[in-house]
């Protein structure tokens, strides 16, 4: 990965409390995984970014590299990689998203 495209992505994890690479927009999702993180943050009701890997193929494949992560969606928080679509899912069902969601923006 470039030191360009590094300093791209670190910008935009430090700038977005809540932000996830999905395929597709907020409003239109282009698949089921992306489209399972999106409406989990909306039913949280909690404002977030998210960047098409569609639109981008450079971001597509350097967030990869970046997240150590090979599949989208990849959701950040407060800086930190969380995951996809699985780990969204079991942390909503355990509480623990509200919970660091919570604390993100808090801070
Ligand atoms: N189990 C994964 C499912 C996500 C997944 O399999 N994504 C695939 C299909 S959308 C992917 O991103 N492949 C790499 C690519 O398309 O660049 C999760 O929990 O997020
Ligand atoms: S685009 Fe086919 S599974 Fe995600």
């Amino acid at each position: 990965m470039t030191p360009e495209l590094k300093e791209k992505i670190d910008q935009l994890v430090e700038e977005n409390k809540i932000l996830v690479f999905i395929k597709g927009t907020k409003l239109m999702p282009q698949c089921g995984f992306s489209n399972n993180v999106v409406q989990i943050l909306n039913s949280l009701g909690v404002p977030f970014e998210a960047v098409n890997v569609l639109a981008d193929d450079e971001i597509r494949q350097g967030i990869k590299e970046y997240s150590n992560w090979q599949t989208f969606p990849q959701v950040y928080i407060d800086g930190e990689f969380i995951g996809g679509s699985d780990i969204m899912i079991e942390l909503y069902q355990q509480g623990e998203l509200q919970q660091k969601v919570e604390v993100a923006l808090a801070s």
